[in-house]
């Protein structure tokens, strides 16, 4: 039995994979803190909706998806509850295995988690790390269940809040990306439907040709960039603009954040 304590955004994107995976929804429970939200996710998915404290008590493996203002009042609701040896997975920005094994008892096992919103498509990045008191099953089981919904990678703990900031902010940049660009294409004259047509379509392939070609992204992009054409043109402008520094700037500033969170 898996449980999934706060199911939101990410805990449901969780969840429907695991389903997709060939998980019963009788194997499944779930909680929730507002009863609309709870019906919602019984009646969508047959999942069983309990309390955290009867999810705490009965999983084999605790999945905790609240967000990181959230954690420390979940952790004192079930900390006593958790039955040694029983896996916990912290999928939460900043919090880190010391912090939720300092609300639980030494012989619980926690893995931290940082995926991202592709998990719905199955196409998630998934960065995992053991706390002090998990070993290597408790990592095999994590990319257990972590690896039908998208690619799984083992990294320090030391480096989960700058893989936040990379991969599960990550898809955040993307859209924004598409965002502006599908606005360059109105300022151009492009009715919106198809300039957001055509630039979805450029980051699919270009996604692809990146992830199957084996390629350096430095490589890609010269194939595109003709001397004296249309694309130095832009990458000019990007440069003058310093939309690289910005990128730098951006994603470090969300990693700070990141060390932010657990204190609240
Ligand atoms: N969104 C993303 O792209 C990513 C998010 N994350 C991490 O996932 C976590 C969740 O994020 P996200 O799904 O976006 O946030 P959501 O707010 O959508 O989900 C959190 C859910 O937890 C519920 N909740 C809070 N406290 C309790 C409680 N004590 N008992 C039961 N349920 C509770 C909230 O209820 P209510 O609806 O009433 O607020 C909410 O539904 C965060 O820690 C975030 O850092 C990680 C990677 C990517
Ligand atoms: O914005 C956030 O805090 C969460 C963590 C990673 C993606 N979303």
């Amino acid at each position: 039995m898996i449980a999934i304590l706060g199911t939101g955004k990410m805990g449901e994107a969780l969840m429907s994979g695991l389903l997709r995976a060939g998980f019963k929804p009788g194997q499944i429970m779930v909680t929730a803190r507002r009863p609309e939200r709870a019906a919602a996710l019984r009646e969508s998915y047959g999942v069983q909706v309990v309390s955290n404290v009867e999810a705490a008590k009965s999983a084999e493996t605790i999945i905790l998806t609240v967000k990181p203002q959230d954690m420390a009042g979940l952790l004192a609701e079930i900390g006593p509850y958790v039955p040694a040896g029983r896996l916990v997975i912290s999928a939460a920005a900043g919090i880190t295995t010391a912090f939720v094994e300092s609300r639980l008892g030494d012989d619980v096992p926690v893995v931290r988690v940082m995926s991202n919103t592709p998990v719905l498509v199955d196409e998630a990045m998934s960065v995992i790390s053991a706390g002090a008191h998990a070993g290597e099953e408790h990592l095999r089981h994590t990319e257990e269940l972590l690896n039908p919904v998208g690619k799984v990678l083992r990294i320090p703990e030391s480096q989960q809040d700058a893989a936040t900031a990379l991969s599960g902010s990550g898809p955040a940049y993307f859209f924004y990306l598409v965002e502006a660009m599908v606005d360059a294409g109105i300022l151009l004259g492009m009715p919106r439907a198809a300039a957001l047509d055509m630039v979805t379509q450029s980051i699919v392939g270009a996604a692809i040709m990146l992830r199957d070609s084996g390629e350096h992204p430095v490589i890609l992009r010269e194939a595109v960039t003709s001397p004296g054409g249309t694309t130095i043109a832009a990458i000019a402008e990007l440069e003058r603009h310093s939309v690289r520094a910005a990128f730098l700037a951006a994603i470090e500033a969300a990693r700070n954040r990141g060390r932010e969170l657990a204190s609240g």
